[in-house]
């Protein structure tokens, strides 16, 4: 048997994918076995040289994953082997707050840190508005961290990089936000085609549509994946949901009624925190639609 190499998945259909060695090098390989998981954007496999054709022999362990529902609602690996998550948001696009939500729980349950990137800051249209702030006012409530700048003028990629350092981060977002821009940002060398509008072929946007992985010259990747209009927790808990919500989860536990739903109970600390302006309405309408979507008891009284 040939020699055996080790490389870390860059981008993946399922049944082929590419590999590249520690040199950058890039080496197209197809799965030996059918059976089993599939190797995804960020996997660490070995593969071997047979007859001209190059074979993935197995998946390492995986210290983490990414899967979000498919159209069923069944779970789908995005990406595996991630230190950060960064969720990227722009004025415009409006932000989703309900899709942000989703990703804190993704986040929380494959237990990965999720930051917030607010990027095109250099654009004056929607700086201001109410979804932004919202945002805003969630993650520093939260505790989490945010950063702000452009991948146009390059403000705050700086901060941005000493974030990243040599860490897998994955960029994850609506589409649009400009998660190809950064990437194209941050690793210069790329020539990647961003959603800009061509006029003189009228071909209209490019969007990304594959999850790709991209090594940075001064270690650690990139993954960019392609922007998403929601995304499906299904295979979650509800487990995973309340430690999405930590915010709600701790306030819970004051409630008069352990089963509270946080509604028109007496005695709910939720609805006081909410009522004291420690809390967003909007961060409780969104724990009990993903409490209902996610099977959790509560959900034939905690419809929205
Ligand atoms: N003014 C401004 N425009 C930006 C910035 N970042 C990205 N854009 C523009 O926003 C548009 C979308 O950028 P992309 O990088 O393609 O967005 P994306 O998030 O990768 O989109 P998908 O691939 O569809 O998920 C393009 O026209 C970019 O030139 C920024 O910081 N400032
Ligand atoms: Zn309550």
């Amino acid at each position: 048997m040939s020699q055996l190499h080790t490389g870390r998945v860059v981008s993946s259909t399922g049944n082929h994918c590419v590999v590249a060695d520690e040199a950058g090098t890039l080496q197209r390989c197809q799965l030996r076995h059918r059976q089993g998981a599939r190797p995804v954007c960020g996997d660490r496999v070995d593969w071997h040289a047979d007859d001209g054709t190059a074979y993935i022999e197995q998946i390492h362990p995986r210290r983490n994953v990414i899967e979000r529902g498919d159209f069923r609602g069944r779970p789908r690996a995005l990406a595996a082997n991630i230190d950060r998550l960064i969720l990227v948001v722009a004025p415009a696009p409006t932000p989703d707050l309900l899709l942000v939500d989703r990703y804190r729980v993704l986040a929380g349950a494959a237990d990965i840190p999720l930051m917030i990137w607010i990027n095109k800051t250099d654009r004056a249209e929607g700086a201001g508005s109410e979804p932004l702030q919202r945002l805003t006012d969630q993650q520093t409530e939260l505790g989490l961290p945010m950063l702000r700048g452009s991948a146009e003028t390059g403000a705050g990629i700086e901060a941005l990089k000493t974030w990243i350092h040599a860490e897998t981060v994955i960029l994850v977002g609506q589409s649009g936000v400009g998660k190809t821009s950064l990437t194209q940002h941050l690793i210069p060398a790329l020539a990647l085609r961003t959603g800009e509008i061509s006029e003189a072929s009228g071909q209209g946007r490019h969007t990304t549509t594959d999850t790709r992985l991209f090594p940075r010259p001064e270690g650690g990747c990139l993954i960019d994946s392609p922007g998403v209009r929601t995304l499906r927790l299904d295979h979650l808990s509800v487990r995973d949901v309340a430690a999405g919500f930590p915010d709600i989860t701790e306030k819970a536990h004051a409630c008069r009624f352990r089963d509270c739903h946080h509604l028109e109970e007496p005695q709910c600390a939720v609805q006081s925190a909410i009522k004291q302006g420690q809390i967003d309405p909007q961060r409780l309408m969104n724990w009990r639609r993903l409490i209902t979507e996610t099977g959790g008891a509560d959900s034939n009284q905690a419809q929205p």
